[in-house]
């Protein structure tokens, strides 16, 4: 399997990811080595589709972009070999975010929504039937995987849910809506809380495995969101869904566990998305300011630009340097609540802020849709939004520093 995703290495242009950054600051030999190949496929077979994404807001399809990328071993990452995956650590598969989102935001965050949400959380909360059963389809990329946990009216305050699973012979009946469901119009698989108590609060979430086509399972019609489109959102509805005993993943009643721990591991790896756009702002930006001359000169020679690219510049490495050094602790176990805040925090804002200084820097090239410039601002902003607003995040980190003795 991991032969695979290095096979792809000798065709990749190494002068163009050098000229970037130094990778050697913060990889070894053999993640620069897995970095570059992913690189060259999402640079490939990725970014040519992105602006056509975006102006459509449709997933290809004809593509079959979700199959190769299974064929590339990048579903599983994280998931154990025995069941098709790589067996690798959280770093890499933040190497792998960040280069997809490079290549298209809304592919990746459909890509994190599959791969980081879902296959995630049941390679860590999975039984060995439940891993059996969904995780070879998932990482093969044959079946589409996606995570539900806010409602219409339970966002921030997700605790507060109100879709409920009442028990009975052999399993449990599911009422109720979930709200912004990433992958939700497409996926076979999708992890989905609720509540077995609606009177124990945060004691009474259980986290469900629900297949798409379960009797009293739909979707409503997809959202047309602002950025990241393609990237397919709906809304969940639940009428009368059986959904059997065998499907509760974890314990009754655990489920907020489940929910909170995988949202630590979710804002890590979402956080390399806002990576990849910064770079790709910056991959936009360096040739146009090369090439575009104002007063006899290429404007890349004026200190107002140049200024410009060196914040750009130390948004990203900044950023990257804190999300990798998080990633590296979490594949050692060390996993802290306000440092997966912290990464995402950082990166999402820095990521807006680098795509206007890209639209800057493009002028009025930058404000059209011939140029990647305004659908980059579009996909960054919702790295501030999803996965908890900058506000929840500024809250868990300012909590969690007032507990610490
Ligand atoms: C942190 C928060 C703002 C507030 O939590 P409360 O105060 O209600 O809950 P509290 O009392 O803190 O805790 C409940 C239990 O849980 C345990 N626990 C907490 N953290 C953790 C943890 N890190 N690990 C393990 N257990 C944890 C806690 O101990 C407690 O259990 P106990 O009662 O002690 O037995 C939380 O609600 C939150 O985070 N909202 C943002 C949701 C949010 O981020 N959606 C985003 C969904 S959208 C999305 O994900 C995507 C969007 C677009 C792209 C794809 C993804």
């Amino acid at each position: 399997m991991m032969q695979r995703v290095f096979s792809a290495r000798s065709l990749f242009r190494k002068d163009r990811l050098r000229a970037a950054f130094s990778t050697a600051l913060l990889f070894d030999d053999t993640q620069i080595q897995f970095k570059e190949s992913i690189a060259q496929f999402a640079q490939e077979n990725i970014a040519p589709h992105a602006s056509r994404i975006d102006r459509t807001n449709y997933f290809p399809e004809e593509v079959n972009l979700w199959k190769l990328m299974g064929d590339f071993n990048l579903h599983g990452i994280t998931a154990p070999e025995e069941y098709g995956g790589l067996g690798l650590g959280y770093l890499y598969h933040c190497i792998a975010m960040e280069e997809i989102s490079r290549a298209s935001g809304s592919v990746a965050l459909s890509y994190g929504a599959h791969s980081n949400l879902c296959i995630n959380q049941l390679v860590r909360n999975g039984n060995p039937a439940q891993k059996q059963k969904y995780l070879p389809k998932l990482i093969s990329g044959e079946h589409v995987g996606a995570l539900a946990m806010s409602e219409p009216n339970a966002g921030s305050d997700v605790v507060s849910m109100k879709c409920k699973a009442d028990r009975v012979d052999g399993g449990y009946i599911l009422n109720g809506n979930k709200m912004w469901c990433t992958n939700g119009p497409i996926a076979q698989t999708l992890v989905v809380y609720a509540k077995t108590d609606i009177t124990a609060h945060s004691k009474g979430i259980t986290a469900f495995i629900i297949e798409k086509g379960m009797p009293g399972f739909s979707t409503a019609q997809k959202l047309d969101k602002l950025g990241m489109r393609g990237s397919d959102t709906c809304e969940l509805v639940f009428e009368n869904c059986f959904v059997p005993e065998e499907n509760v993943l974890g314990q009754e009643g655990k489920g907020v566990y489940v929910m909170m721990s995988g949202l630590d591991l979710e804002r890590l790896v979402l956080a390399a998305g806002p990576l990849g756009l910064m770079q790709a702002c910056i991959d936009a930006v360096l040739p146009y300011v090369r090439q575009r001359e104002q007063f006899g000169r290429p404007i890349g020679e004026f200190q107002f630009i140049q200024g410009k690219l060196a914040d750009m510049y130390t948004s990203l490495q900044s950023s990257r340097s804190y999300v990798y050094s998080v990633a590296r602790n979490c594949e050692n176990g060390k996993i802290d609540p306000k440092d997966c805040a912290g990464v995402i925090l950082c990166a999402a804002e820095r990521a807006t802020q680098v795509a206007l200084q890209a639209i800057q820097c493009l002028g009025g090239n930058g404000y059209v849709n011939e140029y990647p410039t305004g659908r980059l601002l579009r996909d960054a902003k919702l790295y501030e939004i999803g996965a908890g607003t900058s506000e929840i995040r500024r809250m868990i980190i300012g909590r969690e520093l007032f507990k610490e003795q």
